[in-house]
């Protein structure tokens, strides 16, 4: 694990690579606030030919709504295809395994994963459509009954989640043959000096109820990374996967034989790098992208 301090030392990095990987939510953002010198640390690669996608496991927003926010913040020229995101992982998931046309995914989750399903033929259901759901007593859910148009549930981070949301997805997941899906695992986010609950905390009451797992299409899961890899012939020793967390963009990017960096700017701290697992620390450290220009 090689931290990067000097000028001279992030340059000679810089010049190994020819692609980068970018985590989002504490790489490029700490919340809605642009980490400082990102802009131009961007510009920066550009400027010396290097590729840049973006791999995020925030669910909130279609990959077509991340380019506008990029925009907004002043990271301009970003292409969709160069937003790879947790949502339209799942989306890709459902659509490379066959997920039955006259069947729904019934959706835990922001409007940004419903657009990116949609956006691949398949037909979701639930969502922001959900988020006002009354409960007014336990005689009530008689109203929930199971739904054979349902052939998924996926989960998201799930700003309006409640119990008949929860009892709606418990009651499709009674059926075996109903995927369980959940965009990513990341349990908390780091946002100011706190952190709060994350998609990965919103599947767990599931877990204990169904106790049924999830499969987890967003980092770490190697899917989406060798889908970019294979999509645009990149060397992966020559391709630097960079973000906050050592329990998804880390471990994506080792399981994907790429070379890995975490920043400071996040969840990850120097005391965490220090006492994680020798195998599971990054190649690089970085105190924050900001630096790379
Ligand atoms: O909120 C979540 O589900 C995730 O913690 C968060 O969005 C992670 O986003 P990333 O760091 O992968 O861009
Ligand atoms: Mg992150």
């Amino acid at each position: 694990m090689k931290h990067l301090n000097t000028p001279e030392e992030i340059a000679t990095f810089i010049s190994s690579m020819d692609t980068f990987l970018l985590d989002v939510d504490g790489v490029v953002f700490l919340g809605t606030q642009l980490i400082p010198g990102v802009v131009e640390a961007l510009a920066h690669l550009r400027s010396l030919g290097k590729r840049i996608f973006f791999v995020t496991n925030n669910s909130l927003k279609s990959r077509t709504s991340y380019v506008e926010k990029f925009s907004a913040k002043g990271i301009h020229g970003v292409a969709k295809e160069e937003v790879f995101s947790a949502p339209y992982a799942a989306a890709c998931y459902l659509s490379d395994i066959g997920f039955p046309k006259e069947k729904r995914v019934y959706v835990m989750g922001a409007d940004g994963v419903v657009e990116e399903l949609r956006e691949q033929g398949i037909q979701a259901c639930g969502g922001m459509d959900d988020k006002d759901l009354a409960f007014s007593g336990m005689d009530d859910l008689h109203r929930i009954q199971p739904d054979p148009s349902i052939g998924a549930v996926l989960t998201a981070f799930d700003a309006h989640i409640n119990y008949p949301k929860l009892a709606k997805a418990h009651t499709y997941l009674q059926d075996p043959s109903v995927l369980f899906i959940a965009t990513n695992p990341d349990v908390a986010d780091p946002i100011g000096t706190q952190t709060f609950p994350a998609a990965g905390s919103m599947y767990q009451p599931l877990i204990k109820s169904t106790g049924r797992h999830p499969i987890i299409v967003g980092k770490p899961h190697e899917t989406m990374l060798r889908v970019i890899l294979a999509k645009y012939q990149l060397d992966p020793t020559r391709t630097c996967m960079v973000g906050d967390r050592l329990d998804t963009d880390v471990l994506f990017g080792q399981r994907g034989g790429c070379r890995t960096m975490a920043v400071l700017t996040g969840v990850t701290t120097e005391s965490m790098l220090n006492q994680a697992e020798v195998a599971k620390r990054p190649d690089y450290v970085i105190s924050s992208l900001g630096l790379m220009r």
